[in-house]
């Protein structure tokens, strides 16, 4: 509430402030504190930070976005409130996330806070907790479905294209994953839209797994992956892991999907199962009997990483852990589901119950754990490191469609710069106080991808993209009036 009033009475400070005291401010702005926000937000609201667009303003969603009062948009971070971090449905309350993810993009990747846009679409929510609170700040109606809910997206995303021009990055977060999918693939082709569950956590996945095999050996091919959670985070990165094995082991992306299994709320998830199982966990339905339960999964399948995002916390127990250890000298443990409550695991249980060899990352921050006299330093393996860069990328290159080869050049420019001196404290991601450097390297793998791909509006294409980046980011100074 403090960072809030601050933001809103001297935004400059509060950059710098951000800026400033990255490692210790983020956990406030952002996971874990930012869904206790979210949760409460009703009776903590004070004055709106985003646009909200409602199922009342059909017909007129071109003029309620004329009204935000900056003209000049760069980024729009917008969700609907249905799967906010591993909460679930939050309603109009999820208006946090878009507001703190924009906060980040500030401070971490430098894109100008007035070229900011945060914007909840309000559809109604089917949280019965907050329909019956008074101060629930939302549309007091189950949530609209099919064509209702299709036709106003639909008219916001070509509102945005109409006020905005096609360079306005439009990314998508926390929707419930059977929304998730569909406007991601029905809106790429026409808009530069991004989903930041799909895309960008499996670009931070991917950049830890690629950072970690550098000092461990290996490559992706020579691993086995069992993902707990098949949603958007889990098939995301499943897909990106493929994506990136088919082109290091020159295999298709069909071969390279066999060593990657998931576990959902059914179980194993396999062909042989009889419920209908969607479209996007199909890829992986591998021959297989049926797996109940994570454990015998792990018996089975005898996975090297295990990576958690189904939202359940945790489900990584002493005996998850432990046969993990059992099967490999360095298992890879990724406890990515937020907030801290829904964590897998706890980094102290990791490092414990594998005898402190476990690689591990986790969604939410962890303070560092001393085992056996060793001070591991946790890693946190959240979008956080990859969308303010890519965002900045994308909008110093006038990018206009993001493609897949844009994400893998995300994940490379993380992963390159991950150092030993990082992995030996156990991290596999450089830390969050050299955010603004890693942002811009980032940025500039994405744009250099951009202009390879003839996708950049903004030419020439500088000769030093890192250096490009970098002149571009905003920094929370004060003019000089002489
Ligand atoms: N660290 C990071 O950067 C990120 C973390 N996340 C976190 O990941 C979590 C999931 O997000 P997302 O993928 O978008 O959510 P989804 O709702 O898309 O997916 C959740 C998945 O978990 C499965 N699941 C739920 N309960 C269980 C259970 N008891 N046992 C096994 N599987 C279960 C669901 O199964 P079914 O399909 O059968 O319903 C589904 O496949 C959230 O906590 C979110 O905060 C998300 C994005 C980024
Ligand atoms: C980090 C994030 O995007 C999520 O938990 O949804
Ligand atoms: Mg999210």
């Amino acid at each position: 509430m403090f960072l809030m009033d601050l933001q809103e009475r001297n935004e400059r400070l509060f950059y710098k402030l951000m800026i400033d005291n990255v490692e210790e401010l983020l956990p406030v702005v952002y996971t874990p504190t930012v869904g206790e926000a979210c949760q409460k937000y009703g009776s903590i609201f004070r004055r709106s930070q985003g646009l909200y667009i409602s199922l009342k303003d059909r017909g007129r969603v071109l003029e309620v976005l004329r009204n935000w009062r900056e003209k000049s948009i760069q980024v729009i971070v917008v969700t609907d409130g249905e799967r906010i971090l591993g909460l679930g449905d939050l309603g109009c309350q999820g208006m946090g996330i878009p507001v703190g993810k924009l906060a980040l993009y500030t401070a971490l990747g430098g894109v100008r806070p007035s070229a900011c846009l945060p914007i909840t679409i309000d559809v109604g929510t089917n949280n019965e907790e907050l329909l019956n609170d008074e101060f629930y700040i939302g549309l007091r109606q189950k949530r609209a479905t099919g064509q209702e809910y299709a036709e106003l997206l639909d008219e916001f995303m070509a509102a945005v294209k109409q006020n905005y021009g096609q360079k306005v990055l439009v990314q998508f977060e926390d929707f419930a994953n059977h929304n998730a999918f569909t406007l991601l693939e029905k809106y790429r082709p026409t808009h530069l839209a991004f989903n930041d569950d799909i895309q960008g956590t499996a670009a931070v996945v991917l950049a830890g797994l690629i950072a970690g095999l550098k000092f461990v050996g290996g490559t992706l091919a020579d691993h086995t992956f069992l993902f707990f959670g098949a949603g958007e985070a889990g098939t995301g990165i499943a897909e990106l892991v493929a994506l990136e094995i088919s082109m290091q082991s020159k295999v298709s992306q069909e071969d390279a999907r066999k060593n990657i299994w998931l576990v959902d709320s059914k179980g194993l998830i396999v062909s042989s199962r009889k419920d209908s199982i969607q479209p996007f966990k199909k890829l992986y339905a591998h021959e297989h009997e049926p797996v109940k339960d994570l454990l015998s999964a792990i018996k089975d399948i005898k996975p090297t990483a295990l990576i958690g995002s189904a939202g359940v916390g945790q489900s990584f127990t002493k005996e998850v852990i432990e046969a993990m250890s059992s099967i490999n000298k360095r298992p890879i443990i990724l406890a990515l589901s937020n907030p801290t409550s829904r964590s897998e695991c706890t980094a102290e249980q990791a490092y414990s119950w594998s005898q402190g060899r476990a690689i591990f990352g986790s969604g939410s921050p962890f303070d560092p754990v001393k085992y056996n006299e060793k001070l591991f330093v946790p890693a946190q393996a959240n979008n956080a490191y990859i969308f303010p860069g890519f965002g900045l990328g994308v909008v110093i290159s006038g990018a206009i469609r993001v493609k897949d080869d844009m994400v893998l050049a995300a994940a490379e420019g993380l992963a390159e710069q991950v150092s030993s001196e990082h992995f030996d404290k156990g991290l596999i991601y450089p830390p969050f106080s050299s955010i603004r450097k890693i942002s811009a390297n980032i940025a500039a793998r994405v744009a250099a991808k951009a202009y390879d791909l003839g996708l950049a509006s903004h030419l020439p294409r500088p000769r030093d993209l890192v250096k490009y980046a970098e002149s571009c980011m905003y920094s929370p100074i004060y003019r000089s009036y002489r």
